[in-house]
């Protein structure tokens, strides 16, 4: 479970997240939704202690990040692709993380295997491609068996055959009774993998709601995101004419 309670983070005049309060509950996917630059990414770094709120609070199971013992084995993140050393090879970036959080070394192979890099896994990681970097993103947030799951973007790079696989896995980590959290701006991918939508829009929040509940009345999921964010779109370029 997440809890965020009227979180606020300003850089300069700009406030990025604004008095936001919401909840995610385990047992689904919930997507987090909203335009470019409507405060997603930094929300995500709030809830991991990677940055400091000028107000409210972020509670994983009840305690903040920083209070956690054993944080990989309690929640999972990945926030960018690529948040690893060149020149080290998957495995041992794996290796690395999990002696770091007195994680059995055996479970390095585990999540390799899970991830479909076993093959690559002696590769350095800074010749990875996209996608590639992504599984390996996803094996580190999986190292520690967490019951909290917090990816942004986690599509972002993959293939039809990596996007596929995300969705499965998402929904059966969920299915399990974990807190997954997933930031997307496929609103289509959105649709058949969460069950929950956080929807914001200039750092406030605009919906915390079911996907069935957004599209209701709506022609699709994505016109009912268009209509919720419309007014909170900071970056839209013009349309072109033909
Ligand atoms: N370290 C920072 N310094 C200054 N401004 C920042 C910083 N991080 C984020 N911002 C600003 O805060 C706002 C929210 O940014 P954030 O990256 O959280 O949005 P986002 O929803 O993740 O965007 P995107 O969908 O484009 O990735 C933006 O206006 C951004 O420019």
């Amino acid at each position: 479970m997440i809890e965020a309670e009227n979180l606020t983070r300003r850089y300069g005049r700009t406030v990025a997240v604004d008095a936001l309060s919401f909840d995610v509950r385990p047992g689904g996917v919930t997507g987090f939704l909203g335009p470019n630059g409507s405060g997603k990414s930094t929300t995500m770094r709030l809830i991991l202690g990677l940055d400091q709120p000028d107000g409210g609070r972020v509670r994983i199971g009840g305690r903040r990040y920083r209070e956690l013992r054993w944080p990989l084995r309690e929640v999972g993140a990945m926030l960018e692709a690529k948040a690893f050393h060149p020149g080290r090879s998957a495995r041992s970036h794996l290796a690395a993380l999990a002696a770091g959080n007195a994680i059995p070394r055996t479970r390095v192979d585990e999540v390799l295997d899970l991830v479909g890099l076993t093959s690559a896994a002696g590769r350095r990681a800074g010749k990875f491609s996209l996608g590639m970097g992504q599984r390996l993103g996803v094996a580190a947030a999986l190292l520690g068996d967490p019951a909290v799951l917090l990816l942004d973007e986690p599509v972002n790079g993959l293939d039809p055959e990596g996007v596929r696989w995300i969705r499965n896995l998402l929904t059966s980590l969920a299915a399990e009774g974990r807190t997954v959290f997933v930031s997307s701006h496929l609103i289509s991918e959105m649709a058949v993998t969460a069950e929950r939508l956080v929807v914001i829009g200039r750092g406030r929040l605009l919906a915390n709601t079911t996907v069935a509940e957004l599209s209701a009345g709506a022609a699709s999921l994505e016109a009912a995101f268009f209509r919720l964010t419309g007014d909170s779109v900071e970056y839209a370029a013009k349309e072109t004419t033909s």
